[in-house]
């Protein structure tokens, strides 16, 4: 990850958990709407008083939570999504809202799986199974004390109603594990997958290597040259012109006789070597086929062009070929100059005209499209 997109990541995240809280908030108004019910009905043991210090709970923790999240202290929290702490919160809100029902108890039971689901896929299983665990404890209490102080109504209705939600909340806890079990296993499979895309690109890079690449000398083929040429041919603009040359080693027919054909291999190797001390950074050099090579040097003029093919003439006339005692080693050049709107089949002609030029007056020596044209 760059750290360029490290925080952008980290306000996408934010943003998704404010979304959530958002979702938390609206169950609280649904909850809301369903207690407004109740209340209108008469289904509340407790006072309204009571009520609506309930309420006031319920609002007093969510504007805390939107605090937090506004302010971005959630994120100090070890689960910035303070998912926990709104599921006990829901539950703690739940237990007194239950505890002040009567008839309408079963009804709302259902409130203690909701606040639950809320935790479903955030929670770790064991976080998940404590909270699961308090709810049941809450409700169990409740029965229990309203038992004790002889308020319960229905006994078999309260066991009824603690036994359902036993079972629905261990329910709950399977699914939650399974649910777990299965991103791992998805989390998993995700990271073998990004392995094998890292394998595929790594081998894709080799493959556009090796089809760029002329294997003998190292420099670019025929086809990869012909493709940065062209691209290089739409970026003039009327005030730039690009160099072109096309550069063939002199008498190799003799060399390759004369010293054998791995010699010759050796003498390309050589000028590819001295070819790339010679250029800079952006020149193009390749091997255009046999013993012939072709350079682009970009924005350029004439005087320039000339005096770098003359620096690769002079030091390939000077370089020693590995275990070859070949002398005599010379090259001529055909150069032209690209300019806007050329075209790259009659540019490459020109340079070879040129190059022919060179060769017809003695080799070791470099012609130029604009002097043909002067004589
Ligand atoms: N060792 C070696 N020789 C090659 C390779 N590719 C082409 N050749 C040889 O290069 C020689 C080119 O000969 P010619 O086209 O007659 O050119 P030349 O002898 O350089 O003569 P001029 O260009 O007129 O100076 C041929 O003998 C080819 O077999 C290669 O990869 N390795």
């Amino acid at each position: 990850m760059t750290s360029s997109n490290k925080p952008l990541n980290q306000k996408t995240l934010q943003r998704l958990l404010v979304k959530r809280f958002g979702m938390a908030v609206a169950s609280y108004l649904a909850i809301f709407a369903l207690v407004s019910i109740a209340h209108y009905y008469g289904l509340f043991a407790a006072a309204g008083g009571a009520v609506a210090l309930l309420l006031a709970a319920a609002t007093a923790s969510q504007l805390l939570f939107f605090g937090l999240f506004l302010s971005g202290r959630n994120q100090s929290f070890r689960d910035p999504s303070l998912t926990e702490a709104q599921v006990l919160v829901a539950l703690g809100l739940t237990t007194v809202l239950v505890a002040m029902l009567d008839q309408a108890r079963g009804s709302l039971l259902v409130l203690y799986p909701m606040s639950m689901l809320f935790g479903l896929f955030q929670l770790r299983v064991w976080v998940f199974f404590r909270c699961a665990c308090l709810a049941f404890v809450c409700f169990a209490g409740i029965n229990l004390y309203e038992f004790q102080a002889g308020l319960i109504q229905d006994i078999g209705l309260a066991v009824l109603q603690t036994c359902v939600l036993a079972l629905v909340l261990a329910w709950l806890n399977l699914f939650a594990w399974y649910m777990q079990q299965m991103r791992q296993r998805m989390r998993k499979r995700r990271f073998a997958l990004q392995a094998h895309q890292e394998t595929l690109r790594g081998m894709m890079r080799q493959l556009e290597d090796m089809v760029a690449t002329d294997e003998l000398t190292g420099l670019c083929n025929r086809r990869h040259f012909l493709r940065m040429a062209a691209q290089a041919l739409e970026t003039l603009t009327p005030m730039r012109q690009h160099g072109l040359a096309l550069i063939d080693l002199d008498h190799f027919k003799h060399i390759n006789d004369r010293y054998g054909h791995a010699a010759g291999d050796r003498v390309l190797q050589a000028f590819a070597s001295v070819a790339s001390e010679c250029l800079r950074d952006g020149d193009v050099i390749a091997r255009y086929g046999g013993e012939e090579f072709v350079l682009l040097i970009p924005d350029t003029d004439a005087d320039a062009f000339r005096a770098c093919c003359e620096r690769l003439r002079v030091a390939f006339s000077e370089c020693k070929p590995v275990n070859v005692k070949v002398s005599n080693l010379s090259l001529s050049v055909g150069m032209t100059l690209l300019s806007m709107y050329d075209n790259l089949d009659e540019a490459l002609h020109r340079a070879d005209q040129a190059l022919y030029q060179a060769k017809r007056s003695g080799r070791n020596r470099s012609a130029s499209t604009w002097e043909l044209a002067d004589a």
